[in-house]
């Protein structure tokens, strides 16, 4: 499993356990000698940690991993749903299932694989499922490591049935930061952004970065692919970059809101950020066996890399 689309002089290990909890962990490894331990639960990423021993992604230390429940952190993947304006569970409830290993997935475009060490995870909806939302679908997920240690999500959403459907999509993301106030995201300047704490009214941000010491949660539109997290502590900046996906959200809870939020501490609110890409303002409709493609890289990279601004070598997917 994992290496079907390695070229001959492509070495690929994989190893794959599975915990008591349900918690599935794979070693993928590359060519280039980039490694990463990766941990997913049901339809979330739990855990992203590379060689470097550097962990990319926030889970609250009060997460109790009875599967399968999405607990506050990690990558999940939202869908049919992001949000809480429709009749579903609030972001879907894909993120909250039983998703089985893919041993046979359908192959990608080369272009669009990229890492050559991968896990593969299928869902495909049960008849509770459908009773809530009554749609047939095949959801290919592939967690990939790529050439450079980068970490690459990728979302294929088949509609296998006649009656077309229309969806909302998000990779929830919370990035690990050392402190939020030290937290700066560059890339959204400018933008037009709906502001889910002012009745999701339409704003233009007019600052040179994001910045926070406050509760924020903007969902900004159109945006340019990709989006630079930087954490000066640390010394690291993560960057984010999207394809397929318009839109991004921030969401930080802070202090208050964390207090009220189950299985998170405190104080937790400090050491993560959300950077959700996501599809949010213009739904996806698919018609019978089409299928929509949606993909995110995270890179981190140490800060001086990026200092003023995006570098552009981000400025493109
Ligand atoms: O607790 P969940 O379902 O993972 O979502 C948490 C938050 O996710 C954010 O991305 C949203 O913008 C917030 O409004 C939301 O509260």
């Amino acid at each position: 499993m994992g290496d079907s689309e390695a070229a001959s002089d492509h070495k690929t290990l994989f190893e794959l356990t599975e915990d008591w909890n349900g918690i599935k962990h794979a070693v993928l490894r590359n060519a280039q000698g980039a490694s990463a331990r990766v941990s997913l639960h049901g339809g979330q990423i739990v855990s992203w940690r590379n060689n470097k021993g550097e962990e990319l992604l926030f889970i609250s230390s009060k997460a109790i991993f009875k599967s399968p429940k999405a607990m506050p952190g990690g990558i999940s993947v939202c869908f049919p749903q992001f949000g809480n304006c429709d009749i579903h569970e609030q972001n879907g409830f894909v993120r909250n299932k039983m998703w089985i290993i893919d041993d046979n997935p359908p192959p990608l475009h080369p272009n669009a694989s990229l890492g050559k060490s991968y896990v593969d995870l299928l869902l495909r909806p049960d008849k509770e499922d459908i009773k809530s939302w009554p749609h047939v679908f095949e959801f290919h997920l592939r967690v990939s490591l790529g050439s450079d240690g980068n970490l690459i999500v990728i979302s294929r959403i088949r509609n296998i049935n006649e009656k077309p459907f229309n969806f909302s999509f998000a990779y929830h993301t919370c990035l690990s930061v050392s402190d939020i106030s030290e937290v700066r995201i560059e890339g959204l300047e400018t933008l037009d952004y709906l502001d889910n704490l002012r009745g999701r009214k339409r704003f233009t941000d007019q600052g040179d970065a994001i910045t926070f010491e406050s509760e924020l949660d903007r969902v900004y539109i159109s945006c340019p692919p990709c989006v630079a997290v930087l954490d000066h502590e640390r010394k690291r900046t993560c960057v984010m970059r999207k394809d397929g996906l318009p839109d991004f959200v921030v969401w930080n809870p802070w202090e208050k809101k964390a207090k009220t939020m189950v299985e998170f501490g405190d104080d937790e609110y400090k050491e993560m950020v959300c950077v959700d890409a996501t599809v949010v303002e213009t739904k996806i409709t698919l018609k019978q066996e089409e299928e929509w493609t949606g993909r995110i890289e995270l890179v981190p990279v140490p800060s001086s890399f990026c200092t003023d601004g995006l570098h552009p070598r981000f400025n493109f997917f």
